[in-house]
């Protein structure tokens, strides 16, 4: 027995897609990556649309180590309901859809600032026959998320501008399930984000994935 994950169409396409990453992003980014560290953080924490714009061809995916670890919490949840912040050319939300196929189905949310990657994305679903369990929004988060959320979030991945993550949080809150289980990406750039899900008051049990060449963290709505 095969998992949609490892289905053929599915897994021959996030091989293309990992491999074109690489060398893509590794010729985009070059002119950023070439700027001193202090520099590079402040472009992406003062003025992060200009940002994510100037890089609009790079695709910045979850690492393949994270798209598994999407797949199984997705799965391990039963979750029907999943938001996701960071669209970009869908690699994550690949494995996220999968593995809502494979659970019996369900919808993701998931919003992108930009609307030539939220086109590719939405052609990679549709390659990945998941397309339908997708549900694209083009614009900034804080207002894509706004509105028409649905009670009982199961899963969020946060993966868009850091300094969002909090105020996201903030406004996702009310909706998120008991036991929600909450994964963000490159957590150290947004230290207000983990100290206020650190704090035992806020109710979230949370996990910091050791991986050396990733800094990612779990968290459960533990109450
Ligand atoms: C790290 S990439 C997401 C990668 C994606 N999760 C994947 O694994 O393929 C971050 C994306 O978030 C988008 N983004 C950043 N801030 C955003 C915001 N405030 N609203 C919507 N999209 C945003 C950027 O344009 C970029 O494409």
């Amino acid at each position: 027995m095969t998992t949609t994950l490892h289905s053929p169409p599915v897994a021959s396409l996030l091989t293309h897609l990992f491999a074109d990453a690489r060398k893509t992003d590794a010729a985009v980014l070059a002119p950023f990556s070439a700027l001193p560290a202090e520099e590079r953080r402040a472009r992406l924490d003062n003025d992060p649309r200009a940002f994510y714009a100037s890089v609009a061809e790079a695709y910045l995916p979850v690492s393949e180590k994270l798209g598994q670890l999407l797949y199984a919490l997705t799965r391990a949840r039963r979750a029907r309901t999943v938001v996701e912040f960071g669209t970009s050319f869908g690699i994550s939300t690949v494995h996220l859809a999968a593995a809502l196929r494979d659970g019996g189905g369900g919808r993701i949310i998931t919003t992108e600032y930009e609307a030539s990657k939220v086109r590719r994305a939405k052609e990679h679903l549709t390659q990945a026959g998941l397309v339908d369990l997708v549900e694209f929004r083009v614009g900034d988060a804080l207002e894509t998320l706004r509105t028409d959320v649905p009670d009982g979030i199961d899963l969020v991945l946060f993966d868009g501008a850091k300094p969002l993550y909090l105020p996201l949080l903030r406004l996702l809150e009310p909706k998120l399930g008991p036991g929600a289980l909450l994964v963000a990406d490159n957590v150290k750039m947004s230290p207000a984000f983990a100290a206020h899900l650190a704090r035992p008051e806020h109710g979230y049990v949370t996990v910091p994935l050791p991986w050396e060449d990733d800094d990612c963290l779990f968290a459960v709505r533990a109450a």
